[in-house]
């Protein structure tokens, strides 16, 4: 194939040429997107170690998750032992009220044996536990006492009633939304198709195996951002590729995913393609260059063929920072995800940058954040021990007194 790169005819491209403040990228990540059709899913499948989860986990749900009935659906018996009939002593009727079973009514004056979680039967009007009662013959006699109506029985819709909206639309399937769904009376869930990526990791210079050697380093960001992108897309593809201009552009153009992200080569370094190949592909630019620290030259383009190109930065820690400021905001966009509402903190000793937003990793203890140590542009360490990350508007002199938001980890 012909090579465009510099020398040839390839469009002059000047990068960075309208830095964004922190907030406005966020939001043009955000709105850079629609949420992906709705499709419905099974609460649960056969766990497979190669195929894919066909289950609605991690989706966001596409309607209001309704109450199809109250719950509990009947008034249960909460402890093993005797349903009651007014106060004691009581005659037993003999049996047992099992999980499952239709009980027949009971007389004032009278128990019968029940076990956890079976309908009470109609006139009981509370259970006595096994361990408080005492069987002598057809006799039942309380050995506690002070025993008051509803006692030990879970009432029929204590935690919801039919009809009522138990989550919004928007909110993550997790495996306790899973639960909630199966228990209000789900078979199968209304979500979000979660949006495909693909992630393209740019430099001659990494190592995919053993120890930094011959001015080389480790990837480290395939093996991080490929379970931290799982969270919330279908992560179809991680390639390596050498620091060359086709290479890149045919990359790019060959993805079919929903959103091709790449790292490194955001710069204006002598192999630093990817605003060359993005021109040359006549991609627009929604975002081109961050007033955020680390990670200020992380970009976000619309592809021709309708896909979006989120441009990390190869420094890891810019790289995170390009991760919490446009790939999450569109891939949750996509996903049909709401916006959750950060976090925030007392600010610890916190320096802010005079022009731009800072983003550290932080420990929070006591409701304080503070940073950590190692959270330089090319430093992990400090991350692997970080609960959040905090963000420092920018600020010529110290931060104002006051909290500041700490952005979530997948982790934290
Ligand atoms: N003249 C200027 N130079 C640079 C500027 C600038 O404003 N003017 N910005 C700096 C900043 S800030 C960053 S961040 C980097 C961004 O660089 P690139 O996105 O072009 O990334 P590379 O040059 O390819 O790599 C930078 C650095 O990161 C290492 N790297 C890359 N990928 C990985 C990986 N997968 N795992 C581990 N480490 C990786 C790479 O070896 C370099 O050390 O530009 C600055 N320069
Ligand atoms: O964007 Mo950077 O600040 O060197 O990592």
């Amino acid at each position: 194939m012909a090579s465009t790169s510099a020398g040839n005819a390839a469009p002059v491209v000047e990068p960075h040429s309208s830095v964004l403040s922190w907030d406005r990228a966020r939001a043009t990540a955000r709105d850079a997107g629609e949420a992906l059709p709705a499709e419905t899913r099974p609460l649960d499948g056969a766990p497979s170690q190669t195929a894919p989860s066909q289950t609605a986990l991690s989706h966001a749900l596409a309607a209001p998750l309704i109450a199809r009935t109250d719950l509990p659906s009947f008034d249960t018996s909460a402890m093993d032992g005797w349903a009651v009939s007014g106060p004691g002593p009581w005659r037993l009727t003999g049996g047992e009220v099992l999980a499952g079973d239709a009980p027949s009514p009971l007389a004032a004056g009278d128990a019968v044996g029940i076990a956890t979680g079976a309908p009470l039967p109609p006139g009981a009007t509370s259970v006595l536990r096994r361990e408080h009662g005492r069987v002598d013959g057809e006799r039942l006699a309380d050995l506690v006492g002070g025993r008051s109506d509803g006692q030990d029985v879970r009432p029929r819709g204590r935690e919801c009633s039919q009809g009522e909206v138990l989550l919004p639309a928007g909110t993550t399937v997790t495996p306790a939304v899973l639960g909630m769904a199966a228990a209000a009376g789900y078979d199968r869930l209304e979500v979000h198709r979660r949006p495909s990526a693909e992630l393209l990791v740019l430099g001659d210079e990494l190592l995919s195996s053993g120890p930094p050697r011959d001015g080389r380093v480790r990837d480290a960001l395939s093996p991080m951002l490929v379970p931290w992108l799982q969270g919330c897309a279908d992560v179809v593809g991680c390639r390596r590729l050498p620091d060359e201009l086709d290479a890149l552009r045919e990359a790019i153009s060959a993805s079919t995913a929903d959103v091709v992200i790449t790292t490194g080569s955001t710069a204006a370094g002598p192999v630093d393609h990817l605003h060359t190949a993005l021109a040359e592909l006549g991609a627009r630019l929604l975002v081109d260059s961050v007033a955020v620290r680390p990670g200020h030259p992380m970009l976000l383009a619309e592809l021709p063929s309708g896909g979006r190109l989120v441009g990390l930065p190869g420094n890891p820690l810019a790289a995170v920072a390009g991760v919490v400021t446009l790939a999450m905001p569109l891939l949750d966009r996509l996903g049909g995800r709401s916006e959750v509402e950060n976090r925030t903190a007392r600010a610890g000793d916190l320096l802010p940058h005079p022009g731009s937003t800072r983003l550290v990793p932080v420990l929070v203890r006591d409701g304080v954040a503070q940073p950590l140590p190692f959270g330089g542009p090319a430093m992990l360490r400090g991350l692997t021990l970080a609960d959040g990350l905090a963000v420092l508007p920018p600020s010529e002199g110290p931060l104002p007194e006051g909290d500041v938001e700490v952005l979530p980890l997948p982790w934290g």
